[in-house]
């Protein structure tokens, strides 16, 4: 089965594509995992609390407040008032926050891990050919050489992201989306280096045009894909796990190879400024 990372930044369209996928004709499993993101912090959990003992003596409003709706003082369930993710943004967004970022990230990171891991091995044993793995922070978490194949959705124009971006989320005020962008690397070199994988492991999907247009060029993209990963070659790795086990880490050892030399080349470039 091939997992296809599904990633790009913040409003580039990745949920947009990820809906095309998940409807006919390719009828994709997605695992998105800010939707994971959320459920491992719901009230009661061990992220919740985590993240509770920690944010909250520097955060006064980090739990939603208490009304009918949010269910009162002890919440819905009686394990505590939903946690409220515009405050929880402004603690680790923005300039000089990167530290509590990490620690945020700490704690819902390995917990988005185990399950997106569970949601893999479900679609891998209902046998289909491809999963798509709809991960924002898919290259600066690492999850970049498990992926078969990854799909950046970017666009060229940082303007239109920011528009996209400002519409979508109005709460956010133009310092909060900057700082949003600013917490994930830019998106264009995203694009770099998943066009540096080749053709077989790494496709970009431009999306600074309308949705008509976005749909045919995930129609085009999903046409090379389908190309290097015929279904005939899902059924041999599902049916000979020792195979699977083999390309996967082929495919495991190329990508950390191009990582590496990526990364190497950065340095180098960053060196001579
Ligand atoms: C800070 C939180 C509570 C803000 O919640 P909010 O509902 O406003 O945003 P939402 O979760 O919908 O995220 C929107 C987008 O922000 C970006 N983003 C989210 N978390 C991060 C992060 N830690 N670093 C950089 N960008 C991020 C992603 O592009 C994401 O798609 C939330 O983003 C969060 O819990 N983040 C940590 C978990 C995480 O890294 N999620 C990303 C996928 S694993
Ligand atoms: N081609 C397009 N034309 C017009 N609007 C678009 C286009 N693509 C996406 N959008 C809109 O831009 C906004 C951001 O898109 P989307 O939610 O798919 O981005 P995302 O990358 O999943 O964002 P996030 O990282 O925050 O989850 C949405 O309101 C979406 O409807």
């Amino acid at each position: 089965m091939l997992l296809l990372g599904l990633t790009g930044s913040i409003a580039t369209g990745k949920s947009t594509v990820s809906d095309i996928l998940s409807s006919p004709p390719y009828n994709l499993p997605v695992v998105d995992a800010d939707k994971v993101a959320r459920q491992v912090v719901e009230p009661g959990t061990s992220g919740y609390k985590q993240i509770v003992s920690h944010f909250r003596p520097s955060t006064p409003d980090l739990l939603a407040p208490a009304t009918p709706e949010t269910g009162g003082e002890q919440g819905r369930n009686g394990k505590g008032r939903p946690l409220n993710r515009p405050a929880l943004g402004r603690a680790v967004f923005g300039a000089g926050k990167e530290k509590e970022r990490k620690v945020l990230n700490s704690i819902v990171h390995p917990a988005v891990r185990r399950e997106m891991y569970k949601q893999m091995l479900y679609a891998y044993l209902r046998g289909n050919w491809a999963v798509v793995l709809d991960v924002p922070l898919l290259f600066e978490s690492g999850w970049e050489p498990l992926c078969g194949t990854i799909m950046v959705v970017a666009v060229k124009d940082a303007k239109v992201q920011m528009q996209r971006l400002r519409a979508r989320d109005q709460h956010l005020t133009e310092e909060d989306a900057e700082n949003r962008v600013a917490a994930q690397w830019d998106v264009r070199d995203k694009a770099e280096r998943c066009m540096r994988r080749g053709e077989k492991a790494g496709v970009v999907v431009w999306n600074d045009g309308g949705k008509e247009e976005l749909r045919e060029e995930v129609d085009r993209v999903m046409g090379v894909v389908r190309q290097n990963h015929p279904q005939w070659w899902a059924w041999a790795l599902l049916l000979c796990p020792p195979l699977a086990a083999m390309s996967g880490t082929w495919s495991y050892v190329r990508s950390w190879w191009i990582k590496r030399e990526w990364e190497r080349e950065k340095q180098l470039e960053k060196a001579k400024l």
